[in-house]
């Protein structure tokens, strides 16, 4: 028996454009691609590799493609090149109605929905809908988003549950919303990765559904399905199938196994249409049916060499990429954040207790030290602990949790939600107070458990010393979590440490370093904070310790000082290396989410 959808809920108004300036063309139209290559560059040995080798197609309004092929063959691939997500290593022509498509105006229309589903954890279903109408409908008055809101809610039936986290709903209901918060903003293109990938049967038949009601009223939407049953494959209206990135056959699916037969390639009866056309894509290259399959599908390649995907070459200034000002975004970003925060408060009060607890231990493993010369070597041991304290601290909330929300981030600047400039200025904006709050907590306590000298100055130098060192670490963790998986930011992040600590002065005074590890020295950020921490607490004509015994020799304090070689260092110095580092990494952290945004 065949599954079927009740769509008669669905009001059909729902789906009307509140944005029909969007696209002003004729109401049928076609996406169509020529000689579209990708090639990636092998990085074991600097080779190129081609993945798309001159492909062309076009897709129909109003007919809901699939596009198939073993793994491997090239979909996502392909569906990265038709969305503008990949743009290096492209060639060829993207064209709606014959037209060459701008670049503005394709990302306008095209929307790219990936096989991940990448939610804002800690927003319910309706207020991820409505954070998607605020950054893509800012033309829009409140009314007409909420009203947006609730159709969405209403196709995508989730109105039961508009108010769970996206954090608690099934697979079926998080691919369904991750395909409503790109349709917030009404795209006449619509690409989806996999959108069945996960789910079971009729969850998936259900999704599929949707689509190609969603595509009945006059969008193009292809989808890469893996393997979709017959019953599926009703729903499909044409078929884009891929071997190897080539295409072997794009045309209604009800014709695909008689132009498969004329080529000697003979479906059995009971075979599902789906499984035979991955058969043929997965037959040996060498296979002459196939090859001559591939050839006769190639015949109409133009013959016409561009050296980047031509969409790039044609500007159209008329096609906004943002639908709110970067000021605006960085509002909307600061709200959205700072509701995370407050509702998922649970990182926050967890990094607030690690420092409680490590500051506790401190205190009572180091009381009164501060004050006494005899201890002297405990009170720097106490200080550079303190060091490593807020470095971990800082550096682990920001590699545990920014591989999530960078996929997010990958997810919203590439379908144009906002800059990569208004998320980066509202992350800086948030991250500060979450540093300032739980770094403050462990300075105070430390300081006056250990008894560090009470005067307004030092305590001040030293708390700007500890949180700019928090600061270089937290951009430190963002930068290891932007770049590669946490695995891997984790030893990366000691790798650091190490080498820092080694010639931060501590335990290879500046002095007996040689002229190689010098220079290193200079460019430990651990020196320059631990010098400040220095600085602040035994500088500036502090009086002599107290001394417990008849004589103290550290009881003066240059002598300590002397020691350690430390004279030379002014206070000023060591703030200018911190801020010097903390510029570099701040510089490295956008450079790295800009790559990250191209590259994915
Ligand atoms: N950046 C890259 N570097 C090297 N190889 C790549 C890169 N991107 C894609 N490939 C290769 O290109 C081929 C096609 O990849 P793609 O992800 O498009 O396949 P697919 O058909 O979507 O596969 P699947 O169904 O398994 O998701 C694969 O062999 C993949 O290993």
């Amino acid at each position: 028996m065949a599954l079927s959808v009740d769509t008669s809920a669905i009001p059909m108004e729902a789906l009307e454009p509140l944005q029909t300036e969007i696209f002003s063309g004729p109401r049928e139209f076609e996406l169509s691609f020529r000689n579209v290559s990708y090639c990636v560059k092998q990085k074991h040995d600097r080779t190129h590799s081609a993945i798309l080798k001159n492909l062309s197609g076009s897709f129909q309004s109003g007919r809901l493609v699939g596009i198939l092929g073993p793994s491997g063959a090239g979909k996502s691939s392909l569906l990265n090149v038709l969305s503008g997500f990949k743009k290096t290593n492209v060639t060829g022509q993207l064209m709606v109605d014959g037209q060459l498509l701008s670049e503005r105006r394709s990302r306008k229309l095209v929307s790219y929905t990936r096989q991940e589903v990448t939610l804002w954890q800690c927003l319910t279903v309706e207020e991820s809908l409505r954070y998607a109408a605020e950054f893509k409908l800012g033309h829009c008055t409140h009314e007409q988003k909420q009203t947006k809101v609730l159709e969405l809610l209403d196709i995508l039936g989730l109105q039961r549950c508009a108010d769970t986290l996206t954090a608690d709903i099934s697979g079926g209901q998080a691919k369904r919303l991750s395909i409503g918060l790109e349709l917030v903003s009404d795209p006449k293109v619509m690409l989806l990765d996999e959108p069945t990938s996960g789910l079971d049967s009729v969850a998936a038949y259900q999704v599929l559904a949707y689509v190609r009601e969603l595509a009945a009223r006059g969008r193009v939407i292809a989808c890469v399905i893996h393997q979709p049953n017959s019953q599926q494959m009703q729903l499909i209206d044409d078929l884009f199938v891929l071997a190897k990135g080539r295409r072997i056959y794009n045309g209604p699916t009800n014709e695909m196994v008689t132009r498969f037969a004329s080529f000697e390639l003979h479906c059995p009866v009971s075979y599902n249409p789906a499984d035979y056309a991955l058969e043929v894509a997965s037959l040996e290259q060498e296979d002459e049916r196939l090859e001559r399959l591939m050839m006769e599908e190639e015949k109409d390649i133009f013959d016409y060499k561009p050296t980047r995907l031509a969409t790039e070459k044609c500007v159209d200034e008329s096609y906004q990429r943002y639908s709110l000002t970067t000021f605006q975004q960085l509002q909307l970003l600061l709200h959205r954040t700072a509701m995370c925060v407050v509702k998922d408060s649970y990182q926050f009060k967890a990094r607030i207790g690690i420092n409680l607890a490590i500051a506790s231990l401190l205190s009572l493993a180091f009381y009164s030290t501060g004050n006494n010369a005899d201890r002297i070597w405990a009170n720097t041991a106490v200080l550079i602990i303190s060091l490593y304290a807020i470095f971990f601290t800082s550096l682990f909330s920001a590699v545990l949790v920014y591989p999530r929300e960078s996929a997010c981030l990958v997810q919203e600047s590439k379908n144009n939600w906002y800059s990569l400039k208004a998320y980066y200025w509202a992350k800086i904006i948030v991250e500060l107070p979450t540093l300032f709050c739980s770094s403050l907590v462990f300075v105070v306590i430390v300081y006056f458990f250990t008894s560090q000298p009470l005067e307004w100055f030092r305590f001040g130098m030293f708390t700007l010393v500890c949180l700019l060192f928090g600061w270089i670490s937290q951009m430190l963790g963002l930068l290891l979590g932007s770049l590669m998986p946490i695995q891997i930011s984790l030893f990366i992040a000691l790798l650091v440490l190490v080498p820092a600590s080694l010639f931060s002065g501590y335990f290879v005074p500046l002095r007996d370093a040689g002229p190689f590890l010098r220079p290193l020295m200079y460019v430990s950020f651990v020196r320059y904070a631990f010098e400040g921490v220095l600085n602040s607490i035994y500088s500036y004509d502090r009086p002599n310790l107290e001394c417990p015994e008849v004589f103290c020799y550290f009881g003066k304090l240059k002598h300590f000082l002397s020691f350690i070689s430390m004279p030379e260092l002014a206070y000023g110095y060591d703030l200018l290396g911190l801020c010097a580092w903390t510029v570099v990494l701040m510089a490295a952290v956008y450079l790295s989410l800009q790559r990250r945004i191209k590259i994915l």
